[in-house]
């Protein structure tokens, strides 16, 4: 399984394949091709002072006659953890809290409305160590927790929403843990906040020890830049997940994943692209990036986990996706996107017209009843 050496699938298809071999392929594994974005010199210099990838591109749509064109640049941002993990906790925190405040500004630089982060952001992915502390103890209020206070003033003075996934701890409610991610609205105010719905339960990614299944449903979030929702990790292998948050309204969904080479790296162009396509609507999937450094394990088997490729990617309505960051950088991938293109595709496919949830969700309360018996037809 390749790690750090392998740049990315982008590359390597530069590299051997002829140009217009190249573009037939990209047309197929990519559709249409995207416009590079012109950001600005000074966000380059700076993305490359400050060792990260900075990537940009556009999404068009059609020119309307009675709405104008609905505008947004989104942000997605993907990072290894700059200190190993047995580094004392508010260091660690406070390290991962400079590393993104330089990457918003660059954001900023580029224009973004709202920015993404990773899952866990504020910690080492360390689920897979079966060790409760000082794991747990990265768990944050998602209301006023040092990290949501962090992104507040990010927000407020940048002008742009930010999504926040952290490991929640709520002290109101006994103390429970939660996978959750804040939406903090470009005022500066917390907007509110959406929870992990799908925990994984596949080999060393057994979290289920860590934090529940969230109790808040499907929310979509209204900002001034779009109705946007977020589909935590493991929550992308499932497409009712994907199909609720659009069906309450979302335009885009964000998927903030911890994820591994050897379990997922084939699925990843797949699935948040096909969530994109079946809803009329843009996905954002985000990925860390590096080799899980939780030395402190006392499983030896789980202190060599894996290889998290980033790769991070937007995917719109009508297919089209942004080429990945890379698979060993810390990057930023800005994309403008045309709202007006969920629209515009929902007519042309109407998956929503044709989707028959009224069959579906009969055939499902009755499939989900303990005496249910499939239909199956035999000779
Ligand atoms: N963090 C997390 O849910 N990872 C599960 C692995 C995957 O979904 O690929």
């Amino acid at each position: 399984m390749a790690d750090a050496e392998w740049k990315s699938l982008e590359e390597c298809l530069e590299k051997h394949l002829p140009l217009p071999d190249l573009q037939e392929v990209k047309r197929v594994l990519y559709g249409k091709e995207l416009r590079k974005l012109d950001l600005p010199r000074e966000a380059f210099e700076a993305a490359s002072r400050e060792d990260f990838e900075l990537q940009g591109y556009a999404f068009e749509a059609a020119e309307e006659q009675l709405r104008r064109p609905r505008i947004v640049h989104v942000g997605l941002v993907q990072n290894r953890t700059p200190l190993p993990a047995d580094a004392p906790v508010a260091e660690q925190v406070s390290a991962l809290h400079r590393r993104i405040k330089a990457i918003v500004e660059v954001a900023a630089m580029c224009g973004v409305n709202i920015i993404c982060f990773q899952e866990a952001w504020t910690m080492p992915f360390a689920f897979c160590t079966r060790e409760k502390l000082p794991w747990t103890e990265f768990a944050e209020s998602a209301e006023d927790g040092p990290t949501t206070r962090f992104c507040q003033k990010l927000a407020k003075n940048h002008d742009m929403v930010v999504v926040s996934p952290i490991l929640e701890r709520d002290s109101e409610h006994g103390d429970v843990l939660w996978n959750t991610a804040v939406v903090i609205s470009n005022s500066g105010a917390v907007l509110g906040k959406t929870r992990k719905n799908h925990i994984p339960r596949v080999g060393d990614f057994n979290e289920s020890t860590y934090y529940m299944e969230g109790n808040l449903g499907h929310p979509v979030f209204q900002t001034q830049f779009g109705r946007i929702s977020v589909n935590i990790c493991y929550g992308r292998h499932h497409p009712l997940n994907w199909l609720m948050y659009s069906i309450n309204g979302a335009e885009i969904i964000f998927n903030p994943s911890a994820t591994i080479g050897a379990l997922s790296e084939s699925l990843w162009p797949i699935e948040a692209r096909n969530a994109a396509i079946a809803n009329h609507c843009f996905t954002c999937a985000i990925n860390r990036v590096g080799t899980v450094n939780v030395f402190l394990c006392s499983f030896k088997a789980h202190q060599d986990f894996g290889y998290f490729y980033g790769s991070s990617y937007v995917a719109a309505p009508d297919g089209s996706r942004t080429p990945g960051l890379s698979r060993s950088q810390d990057g930023l991938l800005v994309a403008k996107l045309d709202l007006n293109l969920c629209q515009q595709v929902n007519d042309v496919w109407n998956f929503k017209m044709t989707g028959r949830y009224e069959m579906y969700a009969r055939e499902l309360a009755e499939a989900v009843k303990p005496n249910y018996r499939p239909t199956i037809v035999k000779e």
